[in-house]
C-alpha cells in the first residue's frame, strides 16, 4: 500500500484531481485522477470497469450526481493508502486524449480577439459584426482531427491568395498560428428538439481542457467567406490530457464583463460567470503572451444554451471551444496573427524576430485558477511542435 505525499502547494493536490486516460508499458489505456505528481488508476484504485475503458464517456455519460459521488470516494481513497497497483508516478505514464469527441464547435467569446480580428481581416469595416453583442457567434469544426497534447502537427497545405495576388496557389501554409482557448466537454447529453437553458450547464458540464485551435490564416482569410472556417482550421485542434471537473472550478467563478444590450432571454442569465483562469503561451520556451480568461464576454452557460436553442442535440463528448482568448493588453493576446499584428509587427522569440510559427516551432498553453482557501489548481498544458508539410 502507498500513502501519498501531497505538498502543501501542489497544484494537483485535493481540491483539484483532474482526470485523464492513461497507460502504462504494455497495458491499455485507463481512466486515471491526478494527485500530486501520481496518476490513481481508477479502474484498479475505485475497482469500476466504467474507468476500465479508453475514454471518460462512459463514465461522464453516469450523469453529475455520480460525478459528485466519484470526487467523494476519491478523496476517501487517496486520505487514506492506496494499492500499490493503482498507482503511477507522473513521469512513467503515456497520456492519450482523454474524451471520445462527439460533436466539436469552437466560439469567438472574446471582444478584444473578435475585435482584433475584425480589424485585420476586414479593415475597411466595423471590427465587431452587428450580431457580435446579440449571440456567441460560433462554427462547428471538425471532431475527428482534435488530437491530444504532444501530436506533431504537420504544416498544412491549401490554396492561399494574398491580397495583392490576383490568383490563389496551393501549397503549404505561410502563416500558421496558433488560438489559445479554453474546451468545455458535455458529459450529459440532451435530446433532439429540446434546448438546454442556461441553468442546466453545471448539470451538463463535465469539465474543461485547454485547446490551441491552429488556424491557418492564408488558408482561411481566402476560403471563410461567406461560409466561415473550413480547411484553414479543420486540420488538427489539441487538447491537454487533464480535464479539470467543473467542481473544482467552483471558487474560479467570476461575473462576466458587463453585457450590453441585454440578450435576449434565452441567454440571460441571473449571474452570467465566466472562470478566473490565467492561461500563459509559450513560444519555444519562452513566454508570449498571459491571455485572461476572466475577460470572456459571453459565458460558457450562453454557449451551451446557444448551441442547442434551434433544437439541436447535444451528445456525451461533446466539446464546444471559448474561442481565442484575448484581454486588451498587447501582452494578453492568445493568438501571433493579434500578437505580431498581421505579421507587420514582429515580436521577440529567444532573440528572433517572429510572426507566424515556422517549421520546428513548438507551442505550449498552460493553465491555473484559484481553488478553494487561497489554493490554487493546475490545468495542466497543451503542446505541439509544428513539422514541415508533405512534400
Ligand atoms: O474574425 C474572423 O474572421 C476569424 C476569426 C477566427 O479565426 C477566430 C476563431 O476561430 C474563433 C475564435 O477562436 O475566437
Ligand atoms: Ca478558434
Ligand atoms: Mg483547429
Amino acid at each position: 500500500m502507498t500513502r501519498i505525499s501531497i505538498p502543501a502547494d501542489s497544484p494537483y493536490g485535493l481540491t483539484n484531481l483532474p482526470y485523464a486516460v492513461f497507460s502504462t508499458p504494455g497495458t491499455a489505456p485507463r481512466v486515471g485522477v491526478r494527485v500530486a505528481d501520481t496518476v490513481v488508476d481508477l479502474a484498479v484504485a475505485l475497482d469500476d470497469d466504467v474507468f476500465a475503458q479508453p475514454t471518460l464517456n462512459a463514465f461522464m455519460a453516469q450523469g453529475h450526481e455520480r460525478w459528485v459521488e466519484v470526487r467523494e470516494q476519491i478523496l476517501d481513497l487517496v486520505s487514506d493508502d492506496v494499492p500499490d497497483t493503482a498507482v503511477h508516478p507522473i513521469g512513467a505514464v503515456t497520456m492519450h486524449l482523454p474524451i471520445e469527441v462527439a460533436d466539436y464547435v469552437d466560439f469567438y467569446a472574446s471582444e478584444h480577439h473578435a475585435s482584433n480580428l475584425g480589424r485585420l481581416f476586414r479593415p475597411d469595416a466595423e471590427p465587431l459584426m452587428p450580431n457580435w453583442k446579440h449571440l456567441p457567434v460560433g462554427y462547428h469544426g471538425r471532431a475527428g482531427t482534435v488530437v491530444p497534447s504532444g501530436t506533431d502537427i504537420v504544416r498544412p497545405s491549401g490554396q492561399r491568395k494574398a491580397p495583392d495576388e490576383t490568383s490563389p496557389s496551393y501549397g503549404p501554409c505561410r502563416r500558421l498560428d496558433i488560438e489559445a482557448e479554453v474546451g468545455f466537454i458535455v458529459g450529459s447529453g440532451s435530446p433532439l428538439g429540446t434546448p438546454v437553458s442556461v441553468d442546466e450547464f453545471d448539470q451538463r458540464v463535465f469539465g474543461v481542457v485547454l485547446l490551441n485551435d491552429w488556424s491557418a490564416r492564408d488558408i482561411q482569410a481566402w476560403e471563410y467567406v461567406p461560409l466561415g472556417p473550413f480547411l484553414g482550421k479543420s486540420f488538427a485542434t489539441s487538447i491537454s490530457p487533464w480535464v479539470v471537473p467543473l467542481l473544482a472550478l467552483e471558487a474560479a467563478r467570476v461575473p462576466t464583463p458587463p453585457q450590453d444590450p441585454e440578450p435576449l432571454p434565452y441567454l440571460r442569465e441571473k449571474n452570467p460567470w465566466g472562470l478566473d483562469l490565467d492561461l500563459v503561451v509559450e513560444w519555444n520556451g519562452q513566454v508570449v503572451s498571459r491571455p485572461p480568461y476572466r475577460e470572456m464576454y459571453w459565458s460558457p452557460a450562453q454557449m451551451l444554451a446557444h448551441m442547442t436553442v434551434n433544437g439541436a442535440s447535444s451528445r456525451t463528448g461533446d466539446l464546444f471551444a471559448s474561442g481565442t482568448v484575448s484581454g486588451p493588453l498587447k501582452q494578453e493576446r492568445g493568438a501571433f496573427i493579434e500578437l505580431s499584428w498581421g505579421g507587420k509587427e514582429p515580436i521577440e522569440v529567444n532573440g528572433e524576430k517572429r510572426t507566424f510559427l515556422e517549421d520546428g516551432d513548438e507551442v505550449a498553453i498552460s493553465a491555473t485558477a484559484p481553488g478553494p482557501r487561497g489554493t490554487r489548481i493546475a490545468l495542466g498544458e497543451v503542446r505541439g511542435r509544428v513539422l514541415p508539410a508533405n512534400p
